[in-house]
């Protein structure tokens, strides 16, 4: 039998014997053999449709016409994170449309002559960087951009996603990464947006998309690396945040969004991405976990259960008051924040099961005609591809101690030719077109 039919037999017998004795421990009995050979991403088909959804994309999309820059992003993303790289006329051309998507006055529509939006100003940025040529990352109109940011700032300290339109943590993480990675955030885009995030921490130890509502990943997400963006994350309960995220994962490997939910290949990223931000903040984890035994002790201990984050975030702040740590806002250099990060060291050892995660995106979204999905009997999509992508690259960098070394093969499922590039766990862009960008807009 030739590998692909192997393949294909071995995905089928799989597909339905997993069901009965559960993922990981069917798995593990197959021959090594077998289960290399199930486990190869199919790179050349995943960037064959990768290539071929870009090139359909200008001028027109049809029923996807809003959201051409995020297609845009979704696909280069995924094509940077399998190493690809697309020619110069492509390149010129999406830059060209994208300029023809920023609207005069800052911020980029769903298309050419679309109302501005905070959504597809996010994309359309990730996308330029992402290229990252002179000519992508000149195009972007830095100070209009920031007028567009500062209309659509709302007295809750967050954001509205549009001219009169929603207010949620997903506005404050696309207006306060998209100042960040431009080297324009300051303290009145700023001003208020802790306060925002912090009640949007629900009792789950989750982060809703606004106050009151249900813990989800992707709010979850955005939240988390908003309040390390704008240097207040020590203002989060992060002890129930990383005891909401860890019960996320569920028997398949893969993430579920919220609670009681399925499973689905984009939570690889959404939820899967919370890790490497929590890995960086392990010493700010056990220094809050140190100050609530303190706490414990000095009142009844089922407080910690009925406080909700309002009363415990009194008790952080002012512990960071007295301490008077350098983490405060007013004094830390905004510009290093994203830079910064990506030095921190993150000594301690992953906080989920990363090779069960990879076992689920390589197994069950992914779809050997080329590209990925939330889970089988599902289509494939260039969303799903993306977050799917970006989940199983940072599964395979998790344990990574420093970003300029490859990562040992253990945490790579699969051949080590499945090794995809590292993403700015804060940004979601290929970590080496970052520090182009970073570069660029340090000096403009
Ligand atoms: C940067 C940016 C724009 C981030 C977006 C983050 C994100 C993915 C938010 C999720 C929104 C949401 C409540 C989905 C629930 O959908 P559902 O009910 O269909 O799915 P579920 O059953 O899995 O919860
Ligand atoms: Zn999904």
């Amino acid at each position: 039998m030739q590998d692909a039919d192997v393949t294909v037999t071995l995905r089928e017998q799989w597909m339905v014997e997993s069901q009965v004795f559960g993922i990981y421990g069917y798995f593990r009995e197959l021959p090594k053999r077998a289960q290399t050979v199930m486990l190869e991403i199919a790179t050349d088909t995943h960037i064959g449709y990768l290539t071929n959804g870009l090139q359909r994309l200008p001028p027109s999309f049809c029923v996807l016409d809003a959201n051409r820059p995020w297609l845009c992003y979704w696909i280069l993303h995924s094509l940077a994170l399998l190493g690809e790289s697309i020619d110069d006329n492509l390149e010129n051309s999406i830059v060209d449309f994208l300029t023809r998507c920023q609207d005069p006055l800052g911020g980029y529509g769903g298309g050419p002559g679309q109302m501005p939006h905070l959504a597809t100003t996010y994309a359309s940025v990730n996308s330029l960087i992402t290229l990252g040529g002179r000519n992508a990352l000149s195009s972007i109109n830095r100070d209009r951009l920031q007028a567009f940011l500062q209309r659509m700032k709302d007295p809750s300290g967050s954001f509205r996603m549009h001219e009169k339109g929603e207010i949620d943590v997903r506005a404050c993480y696309t207006a306060i990464s998209v100042a960040s990675i431009l080297n324009f955030l300051d303290h009145e885009l700023m001003e208020n947006v802790g306060d925002y995030i912090l009640s949007c921490q629900t009792y789950e130890g989750g982060i809703a998309g606004e106050p009151g509502s249900e813990a989800h990943g992707g709010y979850t997400f955005c939240g988390l690396a908003t309040m390390i963006l704008i240097n207040e994350v020590h203002r989060l309960d992060l002890s129930a945040l990383i005891n909401w995220v860890v019960f996320r994962q569920g028997v398949e490997g893969g993430f579920q969004g919220r609670t009681n939910k399925l499973v689905d290949g984009c939570y690889s990223f959404w939820q899967g991405g919370v890790f490497p931000l929590i890995h960086k903040l392990h010493q700010l984890v056990e220094e809050q976990l140190r100050m609530l035994d303190s706490c414990e002790h000095e009142h009844d201990s089922s407080q910690r259960y009925l406080n909700l984050p309002e009363e415990r975030c009194q008790i952080d702040r002012s512990h960071f008051e007295q301490k008077g740590l350098q983490s405060h806002p007013n004094i830390v250099n905004l510009s290093g924040v994203g830079l910064d990060f990506v030095k921190r060291s993150a000594n301690i050892g992953p906080l989920f099961h990363n090779l069960a995660l990879q076992q689920y995106i390589i197994l069950c979204s992914q779809v050997m005609d080329g590209g990925f999905r939330d889970k089988p009997g599902k289509s494939r999509d260039f969303y799903h591809t993306c977050y799917c992508l970006s989940g199983l690259s940072l599964c395979q960098y998790i344990s990574l101690q420093d970003a300029d070394s490859p990562p040992v093969a253990q945490d790579v499922l699969g051949p080590y030719s499945n090794l995809l590039e590292l993403t700015h766990p804060l940004y979601n862009v290929v970590l080496e077109r970052y520090y182009k960008a970073h570069e660029f807009f340090s000096l403009s």
